[in-house]
């Protein structure tokens, strides 16, 4: 007989939302220690980390908080524009994340991490082009990015 193995969504595997909430609370901490990018985010909202903790949980299959809640794909974007961020502020902000989802022991196993850093890699990257832009080049209910386990298809499961 064959079991069928249910494949858990990235954000059920991370832990769910104490777990989000947690890892960008703590990142931000870093990110306003730092002295690259503590001049960028200076003046973000108080609600600036629960915001992104809550975004980025409902890309890896968590509830709708954000886009229902908080914002939308457009405005995130939106938050985006003009700020002109660079390869070295993209590449600070990818360390101390990573840096804090180990500190704050994030599943370290090589499925997880896989999807992780690909999406924040990805995600980054269209952050620091649309951060040279003035316009969003999105229609406004353009639907939120999705992220799954990609090519390795879900965590190993014995
Ligand atoms: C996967 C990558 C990223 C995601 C998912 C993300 C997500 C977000 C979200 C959801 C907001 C809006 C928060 C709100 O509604 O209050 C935001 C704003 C912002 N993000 Fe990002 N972001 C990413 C990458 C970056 C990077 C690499 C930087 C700079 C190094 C950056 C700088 C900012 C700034 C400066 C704001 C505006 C803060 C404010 O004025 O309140 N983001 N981001």
């Amino acid at each position: 007989m064959t079991s069928e193995k249910k494949i858990p969504t990235l954000y059920e595997w991370a832990g769910g939302m104490p777990v989000f909430e947690k890892l960008m609370n703590a990142f931000y901490d870093k990110v306003l220690q730092d002295e690259l990018l503590a001049p960028v985010f200076r003046h973000m909202s108080p609600a600036h980390q629960l915001h992104v903790a809550h975004f980025i949980a409902e890309v890896f299959g968590g509830p709708k908080m954000y886009s229902e809640e908080e914002g939308s794909h457009f405005r995130m974007i939106q938050k985006h524009l003009g700020k002109h961020l660079t390869e070295q502020h993209r590449k600070r902000w990818v360390q101390l994340l990573i840096e804090t989802a180990d500190t704050l022991n994030l599943p370290d196993d090589p499925e997880f991490r896989s999807a992780f850093v690909a999406y924040i890699e990805w995600g980054t990257r269209i952050a620091v082009i649309n951060s040279q832009e003035t316009e969003v080049p999105l229609k406004p209910d353009e639907p939120m990015p999705k992220w799954g386990w990609g090519e390795p298809g879900g965590p190993y499961i014995p």
